[in-house]
């Protein structure tokens, strides 16, 4: 039979507005079955009601979860070549509608255009890398003495539950959802309440690349309806993005039914640029690591720690290039900074900038909102901000600001800059900047974080293992690793002699 990929003959059937019905159950937008009230979601960039989303209650987690389980059989009994197939062309569907789907990110985020463009292209990386890893999922043979084997098959869990952030809303689906199918799982989804839509998309283009109904579902909802979803019974694995107080609740609902968690939580990740870096590339990379998506990034390196040495040169460019970003409506070819997903979080996000001042830090820029024209009013748009003066002890130094907040801290030493990088109970990720080669690695493998950058920041091949070391969470999404997360292992005995029970049987 011809390939899907070959054939261009496949439906478009993508809602491509910002229009209900918000949950998909059964391979199909709808309503659910019971209610709890209705979220009200906010369009970040003006500030305005983007639609009313109902939220899902316990009986519509129950159809959920219960349809996912009812396909489970079907969809894990297709080789991975069959349901490989299915991701790949879920992966083109996206990429032949890529503007229309990163216009829906943006009018979800706030987030500018061009940056909604690179994460929605992330996503049929991962559809396609699992498309194609799927028929190499397999499982090993084992010789044992006298002839006979053992067969060790990586099986698939069941129902999984994914529980998702609001800064990357369709990736973070994906990430979890791609790995977790092409391993022959099925799916129920709970995106964040700030941000219903991609996730409902996501359904739309695995149902046109011919994926079973059932077998990928979202149900909508605050804090209960993830809570539902997680302790559901018939759950056997809970995958979630988020912060640490959240993910310790959704880790404390798997324990009662010994359900596997991945957790992939917050960060306040080191930066250390040596005296012989690469100054512009350094700055290029600090902005990079603080001020995309408007700094709402698990990842960023929000403790920039530089050698005394560079310091003033380094702040002085890293000045110059943060005020050259552009604060503006987020669908701008131009914009380099959108509007922060919230009031409270905008809000939250100025009182750390508030608390360093207080504690002796100084603001070189940003730091501020920045108020808009006409319908942009409304929308919370904070200039990116670059502290100096800092000290380890300063409350923005130690806990996750999840906004355009660079704390510069200065050091003397490699020593020195190791283990204040390591005072942190986060370890998401860190970066290195010098052309020493030898201490570029030294100080890679020094870092206590599940990535480290050397000579760049925040770059996430789907190829790659993605997750965190200590408080950063458990477990890693992306590259191979990823399978080991969404699979169990079954082993099969077989005996090809007689039974050997020592001196229990006797003739
Ligand atoms: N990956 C990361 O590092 C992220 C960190 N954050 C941090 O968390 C702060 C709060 O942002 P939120 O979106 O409110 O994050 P959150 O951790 O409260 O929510 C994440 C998701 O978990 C759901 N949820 C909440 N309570 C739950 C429960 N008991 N059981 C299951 N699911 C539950 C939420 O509805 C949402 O879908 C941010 O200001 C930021 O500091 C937020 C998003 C991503
Ligand atoms: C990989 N990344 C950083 C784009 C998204 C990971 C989760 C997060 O920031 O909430």
């Amino acid at each position: 039979m011809a390939s899907g990929l070959s054939s261009r003959v496949i439906s478009r059937n993508i809602t491509r507005t910002i229009r209900g019905p918000w949950n998909f159950v059964a391979g199909k937008r709808c309503l659910p079955v019971d209610s709890s009230g209705s979220m009200k979601v906010i369009e970040p960039a003006s500030g305005e009601l983007l639609c009313g989303v109902p939220i899902s209650g316990t009986e519509e987690v129950n159809r959920a979860v219960g349809v996912a389980k009812g396909v489970f059989a079907t969809w894990s009994k297709l080789s991975g070549r069959e349901g490989g197939e299915k991701l790949l062309r879920a992966g083109q569907i996206i990429r032949e509608n890529l503007e229309d789907i990163s216009r829906l990110e943006v009018q979800d985020t706030g987030k500018p255009i061009w940056e909604a463009r690179l994460d929605i292209t992330s996503c049929p990386d991962a559809l396609e890398y699992y498309g194609g890893l799927a028929p190499c999922i397999v499982g090993q043979h084992v010789p044992l003495p006298g002839g006979s084997f053992a067969m060790v098959q990586k099986e698939p869990l069941g129902v999984i539950g994914g529980v998702g952030a609001w800064n990357f809303p369709m990736q973070t689906c994906i990430w979890k959802v791609a790995p977790a199918l092409a391993c022959g799982n099925t799916f129920v989804y709970k995106p964040s309440q700030f941000t219903p839509v991609t996730a409902v998309t996501l359904g739309e283009v695995l149902a046109d690349a011919g994926v079973p109904d059932g077998v990928y579902n979202v149900v909508q909802g605050e804090g209960q309806t993830g809570a539902y979803l997680c302790e559901h019974p018939d759950v056997a694995k809970l995958s979630f993005t988020g912060s640490v107080p959240t993910g310790t609740k959704v880790m404390t609902a798997g324990a009662q039914d010994i359900k596997s968690v991945t957790l992939e939580l917050g960060g306040k990740s080191p930066l250390i640029i040596f005296p012989d870096a690469d100054v512009k590339n350094a700055v290029k990379a600090t902005l990079m690591a603080n001020f995309l998506s408007q700094g709402q990034v698990c990842s960023n390196g929000t403790r920039v720690f530089v050698h005394r040495s560079i310091a003033a040169e380094f702040l002085k460019q890293l000045v110059t290039a943060t005020e050259k970003l552009k604060i503006g409506d987020p669908f701008a070819e131009d914009t380099t900074v959108g509007a922060t997903i919230h009031e409270d979080h905008a809000r939250k996000v100025l009182s750390y900038v508030d608390s360093a001042r207080q504690e002796g830090a100084t603001v070189l820029c940003g730091g501020e909102r920045v108020l808009l024209k006409g319908k942009l009013a409304g929308g919370w748009y904070l200039s990116p901000a670059v502290l100096t003066d800092c000290r380890d002890d300063m409350k923005v130094v130690q806990e996750e600001v999840f906004g355009s907040v660079a704390s510069v801290l200065e050091f003397d030493t490699e020593e020195e800059a190791v283990k204040r990088a390591n005072d942190t109970k986060f370890g998401l990720a860190g970066a290195v900047f010098t052309k020493d080669i030898q201490r570029g690695h030294r100080v890679a493998n020094a870092i206590e974080a599940g990535t480290v950058w050397i000579n760049t920041y925040n770059l996430y091949p789907t190829e790659v293992p993605f997750g965190g070391y200590k408080q950063s969470g458990i477990g890693r999404e992306n590259g191979l690793t990823a399978v080991d997360y969404f699979t169990q292992t079954r082993t099969i005995y077989v005996e090809m002699g007689d039974v050997d029970c020592g001196l229990l049987y006797q003739d």
